[in-house]
C-alpha cells in the first residue's frame, strides 16, 4: 500500500515535521531492522515482463530518496526516470554510445544487456549528481548514495525489486547531456525497477559485524 504522498497512518505528523529527542517515533524498529536486512540487489531477469510500476508509488519512491541527508542542504541528486517507451531510448542511446566508444574492450554480451534491461524493467532511473562546488565531491556521492538506499528499501518494502548498476555508460562523460548533466556534474549510474517474479531470490551474505568495527570504550 502507498500513501500518495500523505502521511503514512500510523505516524504522527509531528514525526517527521518536527522529529526531536522527546518524540518517540511511532515505526515499529523490528520492522525497520527486517527490512534492512531483507534488501537485496536483483536483476531485471528477475523481475517479472511487462508488470509496470504505477506512478503514484513511483513518487513515493523518489519522495523518499529526497529525504536524505545533505551536507549544507544542497540536495545534489537528480534523476531522470525512463518507463515506458522512453526505457526504448535509454535502451538505444547507451547501446549506441557503448558501441562507439568501447574499443578493443568491446563486448556482445554487455551490448545485449544495455540493450536488453531497460525493457525488462518497469522504470529506470538515472542517478545523477549535479555539483555545487561548496562542499567536497565525496560529500555529495555519499549523500546521493543515502537516497538511492532510501529509494532501495522503500521499493522492497513495497514488494518491488530492483538494483543499482554502474555499468553501462555511467562513467562516460559524453553520456552526461542525454541525463541533463553539465560536464562537472556526475552520472553515478542506474536504479533498474520492476516487480520480482514469483520466487525470485538473491542470496548475498555479509562478513561478521566483528571483522567491521573497532570499538574504543576506555
Ligand atoms: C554504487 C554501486 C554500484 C553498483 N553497480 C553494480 C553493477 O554495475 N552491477 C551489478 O551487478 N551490481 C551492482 N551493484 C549492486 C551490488 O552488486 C550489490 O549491492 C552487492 O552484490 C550486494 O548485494 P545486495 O545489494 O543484494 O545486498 C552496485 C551497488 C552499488 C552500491
Amino acid at each position: 500500500m502507498y500513501f500518495g504522498g500523505k502521511h503514512p497512518p500510523g505516524i504522527p505528523a509531528y514525526f517527521s515535521m518536527t522529529h526531536s529527542a522527546e518524540t518517540t517515533p511511532a515505526v515499529d524498529a523490528g520492522q525497520i531492522t527486517q527490512l534492512i536486512r531483507a534488501r537485496r540487489s536483483m536483476q531485471p531477469v528477475q523481475f517479472e515482463p511487462g508488470r509496470v510500476v504505477p506512478e503514484a508509488l513511483l513518487r513515493e519512491l523518489l519522495e523518499n530518496a529526497i529525504w536524505a541527508p545533505t551536507h549544507k542542504r544542497t540536495e545534489p541528486w537528480h534523476f531522470t526516470i525512463f518507463g515506458g517507451e522512453g526505457r526504448r531510448r535509454l535502451a538505444d542511446f547507451q547501446a549506441e554510445l557503448y558501441r562507439a566508444t568501447a574499443g578493443e574492450k568491446f563486448q556482445e554480451a554487455k551490448l545485449e544487456k544495455m540493450r536488453n534491461n531497460p525493457l525488462l524493467s518497469s522504470h529506470i532511473i538515472a542517478i545523477g549528481l549535479r555539483r555545487n562546488p561548496e562542499v567536497p565531491e565525496v560529500e555529495e556521492v555519499a549523500a546521493v548514495a543515502c537516497a538511492v538506499q532510501n529509494l532501495h528499501l522503500s521499493a522492497v518494502a513495497h514488494g518491488l525489486a530492483g538494483f543499482w548498476s554502474s555499468g553501462g555508460v555511467t562513467y562516460l562523460p559524453e553520456a552526461n547531456p542525454f541525463f541533463g548533466l553539465g560536464p562537472d556534474d556526475r552520472l553515478l549510474g542506474f536504479f533498474y525497477l520492476g516487480y520480482p517474479k514469483p520466487g525470485a531470490t538473491a542470496r548475498s551474505t555479509r562478513k561478521p559485524l566483528a571483522e567491521k568495527v573497532t570499538w574504543v570504550l576506555e
